[in-house]
């Protein structure tokens, strides 16, 4: 489903004729199976959103190869990976990125609009997304009448709206509390059982990471791999 070959990724950083690049991810490789929860680990700093970004499009990389559902995206313009985003992946981030003067409804509608739904088939599709996270009953409330857990169930209603069969999360419950910690998590696991969807999610904290089917370790920009000797890629049973 994604498959990262030989990823190298430097920033550019200082003045036009005085650059200096800063490498931060070096020769990654990496597949996710059809369905599969990857967890990644790493300090701060290792390089899990720059991989991350990546993987999203939002990034290109220095060099490598990105394809995802087939498709070599390596060189996509921005153009071209908002349509396949929109046809492939949702994206769910620390900060949800919801729209502060629309409802929980209307924000998980847009992609939606956006598309060009019919109306009466935005309604039935956004109620019952709304009702199967547990939210509908907030679907008039404004993003700051939402709790942190609240926000965050709009943030993936809206990410899944179109039905992408690839789910990216950084640091998805950053901002929540143990037991909206927990729900989420639980969440996300029916989601992967229910719709299959494969998941890659970023994260610090160690309950995120045991959803993992398998969970990967970025240090200092290298994917540690089985056969070193760290063995910091750890298959579950
Ligand atoms: N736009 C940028 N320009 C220059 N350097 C950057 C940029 N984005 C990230 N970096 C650097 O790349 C390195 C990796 O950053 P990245 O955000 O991928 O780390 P991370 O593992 O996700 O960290 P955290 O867990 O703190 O979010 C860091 O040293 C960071 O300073």
């Amino acid at each position: 489903m994604i498959q990262l070959q030989q990823i190298q990724h430097a920033f550019k950083l200082g003045r036009k004729g005085n650059e200096r690049h800063v490498p931060v991810l070096q020769d990654i490789n990496l597949t996710v199976n059809k369905g599969e929860i990857v967890t990644l680990i790493g300090r701060s700093g290792s390089g899990k959103s720059t991989l991350l970004h990546i993987v999203g499009g939002f990034l290109r990389p220095t060099s490598g190869k990105v394809h995802i559902a087939d498709q070599d995206v390596t060189a996509y313009s921005e153009t071209q990976w908002a349509d396949f985003r929109r046809i492939h992946m949702g994206v769910v981030f620390q900060n949800f990125q919801l729209i502060p003067s629309m409802t929980a409804y209307e924000n998980t509608e847009l992609p939606l609009v956006l598309q060009g739904v019919a109306p009466n088939e935005r309604r039935r599709q956004t109620l019952q997304l709304l009702d199967q996270l547990g939210i509908a009953s907030y679907a008039d409330h404004y993003p700051s009448e939402l709790s942190g857990g609240q926000q965050q169930r709009v943030g993936i209603a809206r990410s899944l709206i179109l039905n992408p069969p690839i789910l990216l999360a950084d640091e998805p419950t950053g901002s929540l509390d143990s037991e909206n910690e927990a729900q989420f998590l639980e969440l996300l696991q029916s989601l992967n059982r229910e719709r299959s969807i494969t998941l890659l999610i970023i994260t610090h904290d160690d309950k995120v990471a045991s959803i993992g089917n398998r969970t990967l370790r970025i240090e200092d920009g290298q994917l540690i791999h089985p056969s070193d000797p760290h063995r910091l890629e750890v298959p579950k049973q």
